[in-house]
């Protein structure tokens, strides 16, 4: 049995904005995931994806409820997880090669093994040649490139995404949905994946959690039966695969309509 790497239990996230207003964003939320499992998460906008990625890095504590990551309660930032969110989160004065460096210098690795590793990173992400460019040089898929570089040289126990493909082309973001899964199969952190899209979530996931509208709770879980390692453009057209985007858009559209 692998070990337990997140452990979210009963949890309840309440806000008060400055005037007052209590917002439930999360009720009685219970989620495990284990070593290595890729999970991914779905639901409407506003029911809390985003909010149990913020507990889990300790950004943003729960209400009432425990959160434990590696059998510890979580208590700040955790140097073991690694995010990649929508927006890009690369230095833009800074090059590709720097930008890859930057998480094993502020460790306080020798900058010049650093660049080294970086180099080896910017190689696996398909981007030699690069190296001194600038972020505003590249596309929107290249700076991708380059944030998945930035996390993975960290070899992060837990990698947590929030929409981190969202704002590609479709074409894009197929490839990086295989690059993603050509990176993870190496390490095997666990991850959890936020998406608004029910098919990303199918093609990466061991298990698929649909949420709840806010305030947010597990209303059902999928596990993912598809083969790794996983071609995911052939994937895609299985019977099986329809299959589970029908079940998953049936439970999620009653909790969309408006
Ligand atoms: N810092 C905050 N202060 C007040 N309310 C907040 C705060 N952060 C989140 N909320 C509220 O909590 C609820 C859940 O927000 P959250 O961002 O987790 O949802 P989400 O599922 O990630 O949404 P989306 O799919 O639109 O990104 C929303 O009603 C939101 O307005």
């Amino acid at each position: 049995m692998k070990n337990v790497a997140i452990e979210m239990k009963n949890v309840s996230r309440k806000f008060v904005s400055p005037t007052g207003k209590i917002t439930l964003a999360l009720r009685d939320f219970s989620l495990t995931v284990h070593e290595g499992d890729f999970i991914a998460i779905v639901g409407p906008t506003g029911c809390g994806k985003s909010t149990t990625l913020g507990m889990i890095t300790g950004l943003n504590p729960p209400s009432s409820g425990s959160v434990k990551v590696f059998g510890k309660s979580v208590q700040g930032i955790d140097p073991n997880i690694g995010f990649v969110f929508q927006a890009d989160a690369v230095f833009p004065w800074k090059s590709v090669i720097d930008n890859v460096a930057i998480g094993p210098i502020f460790r306080g690795t020798d900058p010049k093994i650093a660049h080294d590793m970086a180099a080896d990173w910017i190689r696996r992400v398909g981007l030699t040649g690069f190296e001194h460019h600038y972020p505003h040089q590249l596309s929107g898929g290249m700076r991708k490139r380059v944030a998945l570089a930035q996390t993975f040289i960290n070899e992060p126990k837990i990698l947590l995404m929030d929409e981190p493909f969202s704002a590609l082309d479709v074409q894009t973001r197929a490839l990086m949905q295989e690059e993603l899964l050509g990176l993870w199969s190496e390490k095997k952190a666990s991850v959890i994946f936020v998406t608004h899209d029910i098919e990303e979530a199918i093609a990466l996931a061991d298990r698929v959690i649909v949420l709840s509208k806010g305030p947010g709770s597990v209303k059902s879980s999928y596990e993912i039966p598809l083969a790794r390692p996983r071609d995911i453009s052939e994937a895609r057209y299985s019977d099986e695969f329809v299959h589970l985007s029908k079940q998953i858009w049936s439970d999620l559209k009653d909790e969309v309509q408006i």
